[in-house]
This record gives structure tokens, sequence and C-alpha cells, in this order.
């Protein structure tokens, strides 16, 4: 990808580190005006509306995937960006980081890390608990799967409110890790303000639509 379409997909990179210093993010450019590929891949993502409850756009990236060359442009995009980083591993948040980290691992050359939600792992873990709309949740991790200073990727599909990279980002950091980015297909822009990623920048392909398919 080139430098303007990076700059572009870049809109949502927000480093936080005290919130009330750091200025509001730039609205996002016509990114999918720049990256043809970006287009293609916002319009494969299904926007459900109250799904699984009442209010809440669901973001159904199953579309996507049933399109090879959309999938394929989505990964692509990522590892254009992080190839040439020494990004040492991945780091898949369960269930979806899951569908993009390995592929964006391979390419690059680094292993991946699955963080997975409790009681999953069989090995001896380091646990990070987080706090949901409704509830707390928990990603694990294995002990040893990174050593002190390794760089790090995290993947996901979505961040919404960022309280799941945070987590993971915690988790990480915990166990030695240098993160060096968070990596998401979506971001929902009503959320775009509130992300506090614990100074780790997040970057993002495409807003999330507001309407159903
Ligand atoms: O930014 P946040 O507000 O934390 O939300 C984003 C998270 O929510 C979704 O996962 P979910 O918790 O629904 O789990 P799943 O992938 O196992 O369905 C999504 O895949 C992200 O991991
Ligand atoms: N609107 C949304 N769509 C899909 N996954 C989500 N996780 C949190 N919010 C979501």
């Amino acid at each position: 990808m080139g430098e303007e379409a990076k700059a572009a997909a870049a809109w949502a990179e927000i480093a936080v580190t005290d919130a009330a210093a750091v200025p509001k993010p730039t609205p996002p450019p016509a990114a999918v005006a720049v990256d043809p590929r970006l287009q293609g891949i916002s319009d494969a993502i299904r926007v459900v509306p109250h799904f699984p409850k009442q209010g809440i756009m669901f973001n159904d990236i199953t579309p996507l995937l049933l399109r090879p060359g959309v999938f394929k442009d989505a990964v692509d995009i990522f590892v254009e960006r992080y190839r040439g980083m020494a990004i040492a591993a991945v780091a898949g948040i369960e269930a979806r980081g899951f569908i993009f980290g390995p592929a964006i691992a391979l390419a690059i050359g680094a292993k991946f890390i699955p963080l997975r939600k409790p009681k999953k792992l069989p090995g001896e873990v380091i646990s990070e608990t987080y706090v949901l709309e409704y509830g707390t949740d928990c990603l694990q991790m294995h002990v040893g799967a990174i050593e002190p200073g390794e760089r790090v990727l995290i993947v996901d599909d979505l961040v919404a409110t960022g309280g799941t990279l945070c987590a993971a980002i915690r988790l990480l950091e915990r166990a030695g890790a240098d993160v060096v980015e968070c990596a998401c297909l979506i971001g929902l822009p009503k959320f775009k303000d509130f992300y506090k990623l614990n100074g780790k920048p997040v970057y993002v392909l495409v807003e999330s639509r507001e309407y159903e398919k």
C-alpha cells in the first residue's frame, strides 16, 4: 500500500497516554476512496441491527470470509503494514482474532499466540480480567508464549469500547512483551473518542456502517 493509502487507513491510530492531554483524533478521511480494497472490505461486512440484543448494530464479518479475494485484501493490507517491522509474535483475541491473526503471522514470519477465554488453555496461564457493558470477561495466555522484550502485534476483528484490546495489552505487557500496535478490521465510530489503549496505537481499516445490507 502506498503512503497515501497508509495515511488514510491509519485514521484510527490513537496513542493515548493521558486522555485529557491528547487531542481528539482527526475524523477519518475518505480512506475508501484512496485504497479501493478498503471499499470492498467495508461492503463485505454485514451490519445486523439488534443482534445479539436490542440496540446493538452487529458487524458480521462472515460475508467477507466467503469472498476469498476480499478476505485476502484485508490480510494483505495488514501484512503490507507490519512486514519488516521485526514483529516476533501476533497475538489473536478469541474468537474472531483467530481468523485474521494466524494468516498475518505466517505472512510476516511471526509466531501466533492465542489469547483465549477462560478454561480453554491446558497449560499454566496468566489471566487478565476486564469489564464489559454487563459483567466481566477474561483473557488468558500460556506462560512462556512470549519472551520478555519480544515485539507483538495484537489482532482482533473489531474495536468498540476498546476494553478487550486494553486487557490484551495489559496481559502481554505483564509477560514482558513490547506491544507495537493493535490491528482491527472494524472500528465503531461512535466509540472512537473513547479509545483508551494503554498508550498503544490502534490501526483500523474501516468504520462500521450503520445500516443493514
Ligand atoms: O472493544 P470492545 O467493546 O471490548 O469489543 C470488541 C470485542 O467484542 C467482540 O468479541 P466478543 O466479546 O463478542 O467475543 P467473541 O469474539 O467470542 O464473540 C469482538 O470480536 C472484540 O473482541
Ligand atoms: N457492534 C458489534 N459488532 C460485532 N462485534 C462486536 N463486539 C462489540 N460490539 C460489536
